[in-house]
């Protein structure tokens, strides 16, 4: 399809010594496929005035524990909302890929657009997707694309309210003061489409990865591939019509001094179809200082900007984030 990004001809060689590799049986990607169930949070159950308030906060607590991953049900985002949020998106990317790539297209700013791994060395890090990055202020700039702006912003508006409150429930239980939050936050959406990949037993739609977030929110479509890795183990998230997705990113891991996991996650490529799916990331803002008050400290004191910078070289130098790991105290 010409609105797909040039995976082909720009990953070519590696493509070929994979192919090479594959006869000798070394590279192939054995995908294991079991599922797991997420814990699944009832969002009403948070309503000042219902009975089970005090449990449901705890649930959420013990999930971002021992999971780092729960789903959410009646989480405000209408089912209406998200069926043209995706018919959206399909519009979107299904443009031409020279479109996708010019300066100002939906009059956003040249970096929005991202596609596969440009320092892959290997077919392992590559990713088969293609995304755009959307700050928050930056999604009132696509005033000349109503529909999808409108869509965009009313879903960012409401996970941004979803993010907020978990925030909150979650910083309690820390003993971090009440609207730290909302004083260090900056947050953006990404759009992902996964295209269908005639590789998809050798190369990823999205490499694993952790998110470098407080927390994330996300909406995936019925095809399913997304995983997490749970004990070990790379487990089917299970797709879920009805739930958004929440993950605790990188920076909640230290802010809690290891207490809630960011956990590892990748998204499995499919042979035969394309994926959506639509990222909230409640994120820090640059000036953010991330210090936990636990004893003994995990991790030590940084700035997000500092984290940005480390993990941005990392991936420069090795195609890996590498992550907290460099911020041990
Ligand atoms: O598409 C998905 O299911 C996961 C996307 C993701 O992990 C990300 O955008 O960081
Ligand atoms: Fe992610």
């Amino acid at each position: 399809m010409d609105c797909d990004p040039p995976f082909l001809v720009t990953y070519n060689t590696l493509l070929q010594n994979s192919l090479g590799e594959t006869r000798n049986e070394k590279t192939s990607m054995v995908v294991e496929r079991s599922s797991c169930e997420l814990p699944l949070i009832d969002f009403a159950r948070l309503n000042p005035h219902c009975p089970e308030r005090e449990e449901c906060m705890k649930e959420i607590v013990e999930a971002a524990r021992q999971w780092g991953f729960f789903q959410v049900v009646n989480h405000g985002i209408s089912q209406e909302l998200l069926e043209s949020l995706q018919f959206e998106l399909m519009k979107v990317f299904h443009r031409s890929f020279h479109a996708k790539t010019q300066e100002n297209f939906l009059n956003l700013p040249a970096k929005s657009y991202r596609w596969g791994n440009p320092s892959a060395i290997n077919l392992r890090q590559l990713s088969w997707s293609e995304a755009f990055h959307i700050s928050f202020p930056d999604i009132s700039k696509m005033e000349k694309h109503k529909s999808l702006r409108s869509k965009i912003e009313a879903f960012a508006t409401t996970a941004a309210h979803l993010a907020e409150t978990l925030g909150e429930i979650l910083a309690q239980k820390l003993n971090i003061k009440s609207g730290y939050f909302l004083e260090n936050c900056s947050s953006f959406v990404r759009l992902n489409r996964y295209p269908s990949c005639p590789f998809s037993s050798k190369v990823f739609g999205m490499i694993p990865h952790s998110d470098s977030s407080f927390l994330t929110i996300l909406y995936q479509d019925q095809v399913g591939g997304l995983q997490l890795l749970k004990d070990g183990k790379w487990v089917d998230v299970k797709p879920n019509p009805q739930a958004v997705i929440v993950n605790i990113g990188d920076i909640f891991q230290a802010l809690s001094n290891g207490v809630y996991k960011s956990i590892k996650h990748r998204v499995v490529a499919a042979d035969k179809v394309e994926r959506f799916s639509v990222a909230y990331f409640y994120c820090p803002s640059d000036d953010a200082v991330i210090q936990s008050n636990g004893i003994p400290l995990v991790y030590r004191k940084f700035t997000f900007r500092e984290y940005k910078q480390q993990t941005e070289k990392d991936v420069k130098e090795t195609g890996d984030k590498v992550g907290l790991s460099r911020f041990l105290s």
